[in-house]
Formats: C-alpha cells, structure tokens, sequence
C-alpha cells in the first residue's frame, strides 16, 4: 500500500500567476509531505514560475510517470510545448491555451489510467482554451469530453466546511431561467446529497437559493421559485433529503451565519461565488464534480493584472492540494 498519492499538478495559463502558484506551493514542507507531486507542464513556464516567486524549487525531471523511484520528490513530466519567448505574462496567448490544453489531456489520461491518483491544476484562461483550439463551454465540459462522461458533473466549491454547488455555470446570464428546471434543480440537489454523503457527511443540510428577488415575492416578480425550484425541493424532501428553500438570494450568505447549513445551491454562477469568495478568496476551491478523475483547482483565475509581480497569494492552491489529497482517498 502506498502511504502518498502520486498527483498530478499542473503549471495552468502560463500567461497568469498559475507557474508562479506552483512554485508557491511547493516551497511548503507540509505541501510536499502530502503526496508525491508530478508536476507536468513545459519546464521553460516552470522555471519563470519559480524566478517571479523568487525561489527554487528542488525537482527530478522524468521523461514517463514509470520512472518515479521515491515517494518523497517532487518530479516533473516536461512536455517541452510552449517557450515563455511565444507570450507575454498578463496577456491572452492562443499559444498558451493550446498548450493548457495539451497538458490536461496528458495529465487526465494518466489519472484515467490510474497512474495518478488525482489532479490539480492552477488556474486557466477558459478564452485562451477556446482560442487554441479546445471548444468547449469550459474546462469541466472539456474534461468530461475527455473522460467520455454525458452528465452528472458539476462544479462543486468548497470554503472551510461549507459547500456549494449551482443549477448553471459557465453560460450566460439570458439563458438561466430556461435551465432552471424542476428536473434539473432536483438532479444538483441529488447530485450535492450524494457528494456530500460521499466525502463523510451524515444526512447533509441543504439550502436552496431563489433566482428572482426576494424570492418571487409570491409570483409578482418571477415564476420559477412557484413553478420550478419549491416542486423540486418538495419532491427531494420526500426522498428523505434534508434540504430547505428558495430562500432570497441576496439574504441567504446571512442565513449561512446562523443556521450551520453544509451546502449552498446557487441557481447561476455568481450568485454564490460572490459571496464564497468574500468568505475568503485565498481559500476556496472548484472540485470538477461527478467526473471519475478527481480534479480540484483554486476558486480564483489567471489573475492577469498581476502576473508575473511574484506577489500572488497561494491559499487557495495549498487548499485544492490538500483536498484532491483527501478526496484520492488518502
Ligand atoms: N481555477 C481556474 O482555472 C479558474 C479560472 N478562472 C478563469 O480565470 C480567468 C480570469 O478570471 P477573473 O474573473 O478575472 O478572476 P481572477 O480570479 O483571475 O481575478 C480577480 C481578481 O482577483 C485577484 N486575484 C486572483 N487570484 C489571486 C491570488 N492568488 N492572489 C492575489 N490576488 C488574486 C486578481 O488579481 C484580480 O484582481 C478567466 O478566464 C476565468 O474563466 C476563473 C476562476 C477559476
Ligand atoms: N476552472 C474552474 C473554474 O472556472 C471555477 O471557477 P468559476 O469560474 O466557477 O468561478
């Protein structure tokens, strides 16, 4: 029996902070300890990673995932596929979509063949992954296609103790309504019970929030909560799942002070990840949900504007190693 994971890491966007996370990281004996680490990605972006954060990084370049010979070094996989001499850092590079691209497929197929027991990535531009060339709504969708998997994945953040889970994701704001269907808020709250329940929880506290204001205020300003959202909750609670709502949205991060509810259902993107990440932006974390791979990665981006000042804050990069550590199993 292993006593550590082996993980895949990868360096994200080399055009944001994500080379620079890694480095980070790394540096963190407790970080190191947790797992042996496969870093994969161009070791030209590694090492600018490690010269904007100022600092060394001890590593065994392997050519394969075969040749790791010791639990406690870091290694990296070089895929020789994109020099920093090709983009500038704090602007969008199709080059370096393609090549972000490039390397979670390397990386994925690994975990699917269960050389990895899971993987992390730092943080990608979604319009770069789409300009060089990976056509999908996001990355979840590109790792599904990856995975062959047609449905039952979603984002799942984590802060702390507290999770969140949403109805829409990555699609614009005019077509929520339309998704918010009494099938589909019945399927995520399902989808968050189960989740929960698999990582330990006993009978999880749902709480649902409304789309419309003040909840529909009773159907004059908005339908779905009447016609959609409470026929969904109804039916979940008949099930035997502990969940609650629509409660007003605006209100509800409130409402997570005083009632200890272990998951938010959110009914589009910013809804929660608003409030989540006031909670702690150096903290949280996106879990690709519902996939057989497990894939965690920071609940924040590519962070353009401060690219390559070495002053990035690694929180939340620490927080998705330590949890893809603990979903592998370990
Ligand atoms: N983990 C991932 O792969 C994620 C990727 N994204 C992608 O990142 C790109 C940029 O997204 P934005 O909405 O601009 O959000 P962002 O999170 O990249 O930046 C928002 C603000 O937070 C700051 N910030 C972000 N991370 C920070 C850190 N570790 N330390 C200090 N400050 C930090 C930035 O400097 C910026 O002012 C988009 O393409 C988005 O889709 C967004 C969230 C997660
Ligand atoms: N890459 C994960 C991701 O995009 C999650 O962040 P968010 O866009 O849902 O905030």
């Amino acid at each position: 029996m292993k006593k550590k994971p082996v993980m895949g890491l990868t360096l994200g966007d080399a055009t944001g902070i994500g080379s620079e996370l890694v480095a980070k990281t790394l540096q963190s004996a407790e970080i190191r300890q947790l797992a042996t680490w496969v870093v994969v990605g161009d070791e030209r972006v590694f090492q600018q990673g490690q010269s904007v954060a100022g600092l060394s990084v001890p590593y065994q370049k392997i050519a394969n995932i075969e040749e790791i010979d010791s639990e406690d070094k870091v290694y990296l996989i070089d895929l020789h596929n994109l020099s920093p001499d090709t983009y500038s850092l704090g602007q969008l590079s199709e080059d370096s979509g393609q090549a972000t691209g490039e390397t979670l497929t390397y990386v994925l197929k690994l975990a699917q063949q269960k050389k990895l027991d899971g993987v992390v990535y730092a943080p990608i531009n979604k319009e770069a992954l789409h300009r060089g060339g990976f056509h999908f709504q996001d990355e979840l969708h590109f790792f599904a296609s990856l995975l062959n998997c047609k449905e039952g994945f979603s984002e799942i953040n984590v802060m702390g103790d507290l999770w969140f889970t949403r109805i829409t994701s990555h699609v614009p704001l005019k077509q929520v309504s339309s998704l918010v269907t009494k099938e589909r808020v019945a399927r995520i709250i399902r989808f968050a019970q189960d989740t929960l329940t698999s990582v330990g929880f006993d009978n999880p506290k749902i709480v649902v929030a409304a789309l419309n204001p003040h909840a529909g205020d009773g159907g004059l300003l908005g339908t779905e909560e009447i016609d959609e959202i409470r026929p969904a909750i109804v039916s979940a609670q008949e099930q035997g799942i502990n969940v609650e709502g629509p409660y007003p949205a605006d209100t509800i991060f409130l409402r997570l002070k005083t009632k200890p509810f272990d998951c938010l259902v959110s009914m589009y993107h910013d809804q929660a990840q608003t409030g989540m990440k006031l909670l702690g932006f150096n903290k949280g974390i996106t879990v690709s949900g519902g996939l057989p791979v497990v894939i965690t990665t920071p609940a924040h981006g590519t962070a353009f504007d401060i690219a390559g000042q070495g002053i990035s804050d690694p929180g939340a990069t620490e927080q998705a190693m330590k949890l893809a550590v603990r979903l592998a199993g370990f």
